[in-house]
């Protein structure tokens, strides 16, 4: 199964992502890690990418999907994935084996953890272009990220969710 977290920069794609496939024992592949050069040296600029830069990134994504597939192997990846289109690229057959969980947040709580982030390419300034692009997914599961949740927390609710399997000698 390939479990993919979407959602705006700063909800906890990463953070989550790695606690999650650490506690199931399953690859833990970055969307991020997927960007050409030139699309990080853009959004390092503060520039949003635009849609012809978003495609090759995608179709990327998606091309990794299905050789972790071919492979049998479970994966959580992380990617904003923010529009149905570009959903759609991920999953384009609408496979059941591919899950969507949308990590779902208020704006001024983003925006304050993107202003502490260090080290990271996306800075808060990029956090309205996002929230203008944001079609909320009807394809995703929507967990709340609200109420000072650890991701520990949004981790049992990501696994209640979606019923998966924990390891017998993982970590809570
Ligand atoms: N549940 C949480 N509670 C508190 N801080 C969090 C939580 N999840 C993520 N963070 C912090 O918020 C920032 C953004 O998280 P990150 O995982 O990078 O988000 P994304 O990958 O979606 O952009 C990081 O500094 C991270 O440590
Ligand atoms: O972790 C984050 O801060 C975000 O996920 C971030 O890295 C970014 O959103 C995309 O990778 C860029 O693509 P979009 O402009 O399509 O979100």
């Amino acid at each position: 199964m390939i479990v993919i977290l979407i959602g705006i920069a700063g909800s906890g794609k990463t953070t989550v992502g790695q606690c999650l496939a650490a506690h199931l024992g399953w690859r833990f592949v970055e969307g991020d890690d997927f960007h050409s050069p030139a699309n990080v040296a853009k959004m390092s600029q503060g520039v949003p990418l635009e849609e012809r830069d978003r495609w090759p990134w995608l179709r990327a994504l998606r091309a990794q999907i299905v050789a972790l597939q071919q492979q049998g192997k479970s994966a959580i990846i992380t990617c904003s994935a923010l529009k149905q289109r570009y959903r759609d690229v991920l999953r384009p057959d609408g496979d059941e084996a591919i899950q969507f969980v949308y990590l779902k947040g208020e704006a001024a709580m983003l925006r304050s953890r993107l202003q502490q982030r260090q080290d990271h390419f996306m800075q808060a300034e990029m956090l309205d272009s996002q929230l203008a692009i944001l079609e909320e997914p009807e394809d995703a599961i929507a967990v709340d990220i609200g109420n000072n949740q650890t991701p520990k927390q949004i981790v049992a609710a990501i696994i209640a969710r979606l019923d998966l399997p924990t390891r017998p000698n993982s970590e809570s």
